[in-house]
């Protein structure tokens, strides 16, 4: 018999090799199988367990399903430790808080969800187990017990998850996700079902991260000692390291690019599910030996297809456009073979068959960040809110009281239809010391941090405006971060004292303060409907324009 094991030349009329998107893998015979089927199997197996090389390169095509959802703006800094030499992995420091979310450790309901809209959620996701193989034989009027004919067990379900349009929030998912387990398999070669797959809709705009069970982070957290205690919960997690088994570039730049994910699947050569004789008889039987060196090559093989798929991107995934197919997030755990497949010249009766293999449970942190062309940023009370109602099609809530905005809201601007329209997201006003995290901190930046522009809102009714632009700046990260927006910054509330040279003067400050910056600025009044047209103009320039550093 010839076999060819990677593409080109000729293969056996057992046809058990398989092209798959990972490369050439290799399949138990396909039911129902006969003796010289399942010998050819064992024989090829037995080849295999002698030039282990043979499974290494089985390329990750689960590693490059993520390729075109990594977005590296979201990458966080990170320690290589150690590249062990006799494994494939990298090993990775980076600090806590890239591995958990705040809001959640602080328990606080209020925090997370405001009028209904929820930003952020920590989802633990779990792909099914694959059922077991049956140990059955074929029965007859004639026969008490015939050949073996015991099917294998379905696979288990996926988690798979696809943004769509049409959400604009996080609220309808649900904490936890678990994919159906795969059926057991039957008499008469029949196979188990498949487990029912879970497909999570999100919000386009969506990033996914592998994060840390929170109850493990909050155990963490009671262990504190008072000094530790004292200390803001950011910082603290700031100071606390991970380390995560990566995969990547070994090689020169040594990056990481993947967390190594890992099921508790039984270990090659273990997993059998003995009927009527126990363990020890089968273990202890020449025959049983022989064939499980064999199956062991087998389990490797699907050891090694797991590691290969179960990988995660280390920075997330970001899901910035509506997609057509979902994506596999985890892949539910092989069926397990039934005992058809251990029928050889020497085993007549084989009472085992083998179980399915584990699903996978991970948590992962959902972070919806607004896909809007402009974000409109300023401290409580400037009229963010009057400008988004002025030009777009969006109602957000106007108070004369601070905070009115408590969770963001997007507008779109037409601008007649032969002209794009662009969108708009006001976020709930910045105070000093928002970075610190006090008022509302600065937890919905996220909304505006993919926008091409930021218009920043002053209002002319404060003794100093110059001082609030000052105040937006440096809350919202200082002047580097600054520089790769284009901004526009609006001087709001224009009407109060229109003729009052000292008004006037203050929006000259600020002009005089823009111009040096390459800024542009305008002045307006919202709740008067004043330069409204130029604002709008000036806005569209601004979302249109290319990112300075970009
Ligand atoms: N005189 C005057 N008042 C304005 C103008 N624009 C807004 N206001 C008033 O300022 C107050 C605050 O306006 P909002 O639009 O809610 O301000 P905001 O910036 O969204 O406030 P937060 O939600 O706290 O961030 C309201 O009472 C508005 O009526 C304006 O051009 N002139």
């Amino acid at each position: 018999m010839s076999v060819c094991y990677r593409g080109g030349g000729s293969l056996s009329r057992y046809s058990f090799f398989r092209r798959t998107n990972s490369g050439i893998s290799y399949k138990f015979p396909a039911s129902p199988p006969s003796v010289a089927d399942n010998q050819a199997w064992l024989e090829h197996l037995y080849q295999m367990e002698h030039s282990p090389s043979h499974f290494d390169d089985v390329s990750s095509s689960r590693s490059n399903a993520f390729t075109e959802f990594i977005n590296f703006s979201s990458e966080f800094p990170y320690q290589v430790t150690s590249i062990p030499p006799d494994s494939k992995y990298i090993n990775v420091k980076a600090s806590l808080n890239n591995f958990t979310n705040v809001n959640y450790l602080h328990n606080s309901k209020n925090k997370l969800q405001q009028g209904g809209f929820v930003d952020t959620r920590i989802i633990k996701c779990s792909s099914g187990q694959g059922g077991n193989g049956v140990v059955s034989f074929y029965r007859d009027a004639g026969r008490a017990i015939g050949p073996p004919d015991g099917g294998d067990g379905g696979d288990g379900g996926s988690i798979y998850v696809q943004a769509v349009e049409g959400m604009n929030s996080l609220a309808k998912l649900k904490s936890s996700y678990l994919a159906s387990e795969g059926s057991d398999g039957a008499g008469d070669q029949l196979h188990g079902a498949r487990g029912r797959d879970i497909l999570i809709k999100v919000p386009v705009g969506t990033v996914i991260r592998w994060c840390l069970d929170p109850g493990v982070v909050r155990a963490l957290l009671r262990e504190r000692t008072p000094e530790e205690k004292e200390l803001p919960l950011k910082s603290f997690l700031q100071s606390c390291q991970k380390e995560i088994q990566c995969v990547g570039k070994r090689k020169f730049d040594k990056v990481p690019e993947h967390i190594q994910l890992f099921r508790s699947s039984y270990k090659p050569g273990e997993g059998w599910l003995f009927k009527g004789k126990p363990d020890e008889y089968h273990n202890g039987k020449d025959w049983f030996k022989d064939l499980n060196r064999k199956v062991k090559a087998y389990d490797y093989s699907l050891g090694k297809s797991e590691l290969n798929n179960d990988r995660f991107p280390i920075f997330g995934i970001d899901l910035d456009k509506p997609m057509n197919k979902p994506l596999c997030l985890l892949k539910g755990g092989k069926g397990g073979l039934g005992n058809m497949h251990f029928l050889t010249q020497v085993i007549r009766n084989p009472r085992f068959a083998k179980s399915g293999r584990d699903g996978l449970s991970e948590y992962f942190l959902f972070e919806l960040k607004t896909i809007a062309d402009l974000g409109l940023v300023g401290l409580p009370n400037a009229g963010k809110s009057t400008i988004l109602n002025r030009i777009s099609n969006s109602k957000p809530r106007i108070g004369h009281w601070k905070f009115t905005t408590l969770f963001p809201t997007v507008g779109t601007i037409s601008l007649g239809i032969d002209k794009p329209s662009f969108t708009v997201a006001d976020i709930p006003g910045i105070i000093e010391g928002a970075s610190q995290d006090k008022g509302m901190g600065l937890e919905f930046i996220r909304h505006i941090e993919r926008s091409t522009g930021w218009v920043m809102v002053i209002s002319l009714e404060e003794d100093e405006p110059l001082n609030q632009l000052h105040t937006l700046i440096n809350e919202l990260g200082g002047p580097e971060k600054i520089k790769k927006k284009n901004i526009l910054v609006v001087c709001n509330k224009a009407d109060i004292a229109a003729n009052d040279p000292n008004s006037i003067q203050k929006y000259l400050n600020i002009k005089e303060y823009c111009d040096s910056k390459g800024w542009d600025s305008i002045p307006i009044s919202a709740l008067n409907n004043e330069n409204i047209d130029e604002l709008i103009f000036k806005m569209s320039e601004c979302a249109k324009r290319p990112n300075p550093q970009s």
